[in-house]
């Protein structure tokens, strides 16, 4: 028997995912996926079966597929592909013989699963898992723990391991984002106000304790201070309203309808809550709600990119695994 070499840590950082290719049946497979997560939806389970199968499977992934075609790039799906590439720069930096980095996605391909055993061959005795979610969600974050530990269950020899619940208020998150607001402004000026968009949530999920809606909001206040943003200036919305129960409000839709009756017709947009661009990103916002906003009379419309494969998204990727908890 051969000792293991101590010292070997394992970075894992983990994206939602998306379908394999832009295709309804792929979409298909992937929204099946998704949408059966009880995290997700949290219905009784022969209730929501039959829901998704009947009412939700048949129609939403032709939509969604059209959707996907939108931003799909040569490369394949824009949040894999920043995913990747941001886990690539990261290991070409500071990745070696002590430091195993790799990413994984909680839905679709490449697997959670898989990526946990890579690391276990590997050897590693630490796995620090980096969810690339800055609020923590049991919609998302947790999904992604349900997934390390019932792959840890089976494992005879467990490793150390850190799970990073969130980084909403790490000052390295703040300053990232808030840098890439101000870039922006440096190279187009500076908008009437900054809307900040999260993605929404089935509002009875804070009642029954989940702390996303409140981590949304202390993000946006120390983003608004960091910029020296007054009151008036800055916006949080939550966008990507799904079903018919009550989402986190103000609704993003509703919002963008409404500046340009208050003559606020000049905005700048941004989308803290995801770390790369995404379907939600690149189709809802900079697209379709784009046209919401002009329609309803806006005249400037600006969608500011997440931090996404961006030399200060990597630096930060390395503040978290060296200091977030
Ligand atoms: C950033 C955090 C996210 C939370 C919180 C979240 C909750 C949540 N989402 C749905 C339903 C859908 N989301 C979809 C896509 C999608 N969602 C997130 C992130 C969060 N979701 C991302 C990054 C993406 C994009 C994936 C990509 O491939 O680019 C979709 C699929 C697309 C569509 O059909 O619209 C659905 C559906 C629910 C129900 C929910 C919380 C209960
Ligand atoms: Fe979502
Ligand atoms: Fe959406």
């Amino acid at each position: 028997m051969s000792e293991t070499p101590a010292g070997k840590t394992g970075v894992l950082l983990v994206n939602l995912g998306s379908p394999a290719s832009p295709k309804t049946g792929d979409v298909r497979r992937f929204l099946r996926e998704f949408l059966g997560d009880p995290r997700v939806v949290n219905l009784p389970r022969p209730l929501w079966w039959l829901i998704l199968n009947l009412f939700v499977l048949p129609f939403r992934p032709r939509k969604s597929a059209h959707a996907y075609q939108s931003i799909w790039t040569e490369q394949g799906s824009p949040l894999i592909v920043f995913s990747q590439r941001l886990t690539e720069k990261l290991k070409a930096r500071y990745g070696g013989p002590s430091l195993a980095i790799d990413c994984a996605m909680r839905y679709g391909a490449p697997t959670l699963r898989d990526k946990l055993r890579e690391l276990k061959k590997q050897g590693v005795d630490e796995i620090v898992v980096l969810p690339l979610y800055p609020q923590y969600s049991s919609t998302t974050t947790a999904s992604i723990f349900d997934i390390v530990a019932d792959e840890f269950i089976h494992w005879r020899h467990m490793p150390g391991l850190r799970f990073i619940s969130d980084f909403h208020r790490h000052p390295a998150y703040i300053a990232a984002v808030a840098d890439s607001v101000r870039r922006h402004w440096q190279q187009h000026g500076q908008a009437e106000m900054l809307v900040m968009s999260f993605h929404g949530l089935p509002a009875k999920l804070t009642e029954w304790g989940d702390p996303y809606y409140y981590q949304c909001q202390a993000s946006a206040r120390l983003l608004a201070e960091q910029l020296g943003l007054a009151d008036a200036q800055w916006k949080l919305v939550f966008q990507s309203r799904f079903g018919r129960a009550e989402w986190l409000k103000p609704y993003c839709v509703e919002v963008l309808q409404e500046l340009p009756r208050q003559a606020i017709k000049n905005i700048d947009v941004i989308c803290p809550g995801f770390s790369v661009d995404c379907l939600e990103t690149l189709e809802e916002i900079a697209l379709a709600n784009r046209e919401v906003f002009l329609e309803a009379g806006g005249e400037s419309y600006r969608y500011i990119p997440c931090l996404n494969d961006s030399d200060a998204h990597v630096e930060l990727m390395l503040e978290l695994i060296r200091t977030a908890r």
